[in-house]
């Protein structure tokens, strides 16, 4: 991407936009400003991920080692990472292109643009949205949840059929987004875990590591043990119909940002296995924060036990159980206030007022 520089410039030279929006390539202000264009930096990952460390504040150095401290000032004991997974502020230091690393990447894009936007509101994570306004000096736009409309499943669909067959509420669904790659054991554990429930359960996900199919991969006699309650997919499925299907009662998710919208928008219980440091700090701004879902526990080295996912999943769909009715209650509140008449198109509707506010200011 880094090396594409010359065409991008190209492309703005012959489209004359008011804007670019960017958000890895750190070189994009820069070039942008030269053309008299204003530069955007948009964030698909929580306020929360940004403000933990990529601040000018938050760089590793001797005064501030690696350890699960968040920069001076950040507005959350909760939204935090634990000890055990402190070793994950190493990453931004690893090199991400050629002469940079991540922090470096994101920390340039942020102080050279003309404003930040991220695709986030301020009823969520607005103490996260100002801290990252005074930490950069500029303004931080927000989208909203940007979600599209749901459309209608047709009834032919393989997956409405299958659904179909079970009970209201009765289904987990379970898919980990698009940058998972588990290994073979903890996949075998997960799919033991669902299970061990005795609950219907669809899962998509992508065979794991040293397995060319999703059917070599699967724990022995698994199969002939789950019979058809269980299905076990190794490709994409249309998961935001998956979510409104009125079978699906569970989504077991690693909150990815988009997971992590469209899981809040949805009716389904949410249990979270999170992996990724952004989808770490989702997964406590849900469990900790708004207690709508309930995170897996894991042992110290990061793996979770077929127990730990079993026993994550009853919490929320055991019918007697306090956890499933406090968060079902809550996440039903954050529901009905994201999906309200006019919340969403509000949002979009300021963001673009917000844009030509910048661009009067450029004239
Ligand atoms: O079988 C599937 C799996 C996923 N999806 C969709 O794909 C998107 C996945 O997005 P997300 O939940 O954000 O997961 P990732 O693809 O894993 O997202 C990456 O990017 C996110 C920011 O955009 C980060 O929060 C994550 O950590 C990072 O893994 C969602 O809209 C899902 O509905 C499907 O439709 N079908």
């Amino acid at each position: 991407m880094d090396r594409t520089t010359d065409q991008v410039e190209a492309a703005l030279r012959a489209l004359k936009p008011g804007f670019l929006l960017f958000d890895f390539p750190y070189w994009a202000p820069a070039l942008a400003s030269k053309l008299g264009i204003k530069s955007i930096y948009y964030s698909a990952v929580c306020a929360a991920a940004l403000a933990r460390h990529p601040v000018p504040g938050g760089q590793v150095s001797k005064d501030r080692p690696i350890a699960a401290v968040p920069p001076p000032g950040y507005p959350s004991l909760t939204v935090v990472l634990r000890p055990h997974e402190a070793w994950m502020e190493q990453l931004p230091y690893a090199p991400f292109g050629e002469g940079v690393n991540l922090y470096q990447r994101l920390t340039t894009g942020m102080k050279c643009c003309d404003a930040i936007s991220i695709r986030t509101c301020h009823e969520i994570e607005g103490p996260f949205c100002d801290y990252l306004a005074s930490q950069y000096g500029k303004p931080v736009l927000l989208t909203g949840p940007v979600l599209p409309k749901p459309l209608p499943t047709p009834s032919e669909d393989r997956w409405e059929q299958w659904l179909s067959g079970f009970k209201p509420g009765s289904v987990i669904f379970c898919a980990f987004g698009s940058q998972h790659f588990p290994e073979k054991d903890q996949f075998q554990e997960l799919l033991l875990g669902l299970e061990l429930t005795g609950l219907p359960f669809l899962v998509a996900l992508k065979p794991p590591t040293g397995a060319a199919t999703i059917e070599e991969a699967l724990p022995e006699g698994f199969q002939e043990r789950v019979g058809g309650r269980g299905v076990v997919h190794g490709g994409w499925v249309p998961q935001p119909s998956i979510l409104s299907h009125p079978s699906v009662g569970c989504f077991v998710s690693h909150c990815g940002f988009g997971s992590m919208w469209e899981s809040l928008t949805s009716d389904p219980q949410i249990v979270l296995v999170p992996e990724l440091l952004d989808q770490i700090l989702n997964t406590r701004l849900l469990a900790e924060v708004l207690k709508v879902a309930v995170e897996i526990e894991k042992e110290e080295n990061g793996w979770f036990l077929k127990e730990s996912l079993c026993r994550a999943v009853r919490s929320v769909m055991d019918e007697e159980s306090e956890v499933g009715g406090l968060v079902r209650k809550n996440h039903a509140k954050w529901k009905e206030t994201l999906t309200s008449q006019g919340f969403m198109s509000n949002y979009i509707d300021n963001f673009v007022h917000q844009l030509q506010q910048l661009l009067v200011k450029k004239r």
